[in-house]
């Protein structure tokens, strides 16, 4: 079978696009230009290289940006303390702080100190909530790229069976939920504790895919004709790699791809999708607050 290849990156390229016009014209106004912060824990490899590719998107759509790097020992007490010394700073309009955090630190705590119309990765409980709401404020960055991809390619949801595998905050928890609120598809979400998950992944008319585990999805357990969306993004290191790593998805690609109707590559999928969600919510949150 043919199957169409979701090209991530040049819709996100298209978005991009977008979103400089807007920025200029904010600029001929004499309106506030956009700024994002992006707040560093440690020296994770992966995270550096994820943040680079912010700062790179922030400087191509013409948006300011502030990178703040701290030690892998800071204190959470003294991280909590300089996020509110963000959420003060009208100066900026949106910022995100990268996961992971070193062990120390909680992740929930530190989430729950972001004011939520600054929140542009949409990781708050205010945010996450109001996916269910009629005007929902930001939505979290990694759903709604994919949910735009679905839209962009014309990708039928309503009444369709959604299978999500992962049930992260950051992924798969608000996918499900807008893949139910938005997407008015019947919904199954899968996990660590599922048993027997190739029953229910056969079963998927869409399958979407964010755990982490590079080849947990082989071509027996997808639906001959299914969509496929993997969001799972994993540095996986090796002598082979001219870089000494490559990006791999959760989904075996060259087995699966023929199957599908529909796939997204790694990389080059939902990868850049979350990036330009993440613009597309600092403009957002910008206009909000700076009309
Ligand atoms: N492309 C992008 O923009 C983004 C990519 N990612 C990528 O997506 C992946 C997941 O990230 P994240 O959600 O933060 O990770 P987490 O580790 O927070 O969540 C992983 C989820 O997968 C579940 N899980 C673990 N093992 C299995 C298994 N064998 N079968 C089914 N489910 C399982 C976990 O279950 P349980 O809850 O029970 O532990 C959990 O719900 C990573 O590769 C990450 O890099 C993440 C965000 C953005
Ligand atoms: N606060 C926070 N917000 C996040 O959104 C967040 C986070 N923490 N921690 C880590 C995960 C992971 N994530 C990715 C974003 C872009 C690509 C991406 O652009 N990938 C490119 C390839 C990148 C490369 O070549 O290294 C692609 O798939 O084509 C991947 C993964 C965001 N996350
Ligand atoms: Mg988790």
């Amino acid at each position: 079978m043919t199957y169409t290849l979701i090209d991530g990156k040049k819709v996100s390229a298209d978005i991009k696009n977008e979103i400089s016009q807007k920025v200029a014209e904010r600029k001929a106004q004499g309106r506030k230009i956009p700024h994002l912060a992006i707040i560093l824990v440690g020296d994770d490899g992966a995270s550096q290289t994820y943040v680079d590719n912010k700062v790179k998107s922030c400087k191509s759509v013409g948006f300011h940006y502030t990178m703040m790097r701290f030690a892998d020992t800071i204190s959470e007490e003294k991280l909590l303390k300089h996020i509110d010394h963000v959420n003060n700073d009208d100066d900026v309009d949106g910022f995100i702080v990268q996961l992971p955090l070193p062990p120390h630190i909680s992740v929930d705590r530190v989430t729950e100190k972001i004011r939520s119309d600054k929140d542009v990765d949409g990781f708050t409980n205010h945010n996450f909530g109001s996916i269910i709401s009629k005007n929902p404020l930001l939505m979290p960055a990694t759903p709604f790229g994919v949910m735009e991809l679905l839209r962009r390619y014309n990708i039928e949801t309503e009444g369709k069976h959604a299978v999500v595998v992962g049930a992260s905050r950051i992924a798969g928890a608000p996918l499900s939920m807008m893949l139910t609120e938005q997407g008015r598809a019947t919904v199954t979400i899968c996990h660590k504790f599922t048993k027997d998950l190739g029953s229910y992944t056969r079963s998927a008319d869409i399958l979407l895919v964010a755990v982490g585990k590079p080849g947990l999805i082989t071509a027996d357990m997808v639906k001959e004709g299914a969509v496929v969306i993997d969001i799972g993004t994993t540095r996986v290191e090796g002598p082979q790699y001219p870089k000494g790593w490559a990006i791999q998805g959760d989904v075996d690609f060259k087995a699966v791809a023929p199957k599908t109707s529909y796939i997204t590559p790694t990389p080059g999928g939902v990868g850049p999708m979350t990036i330009a969600s993440l613009l597309l919510n600092t403009l957002r949150a910008t206009e909000l607050q700076h009309p």
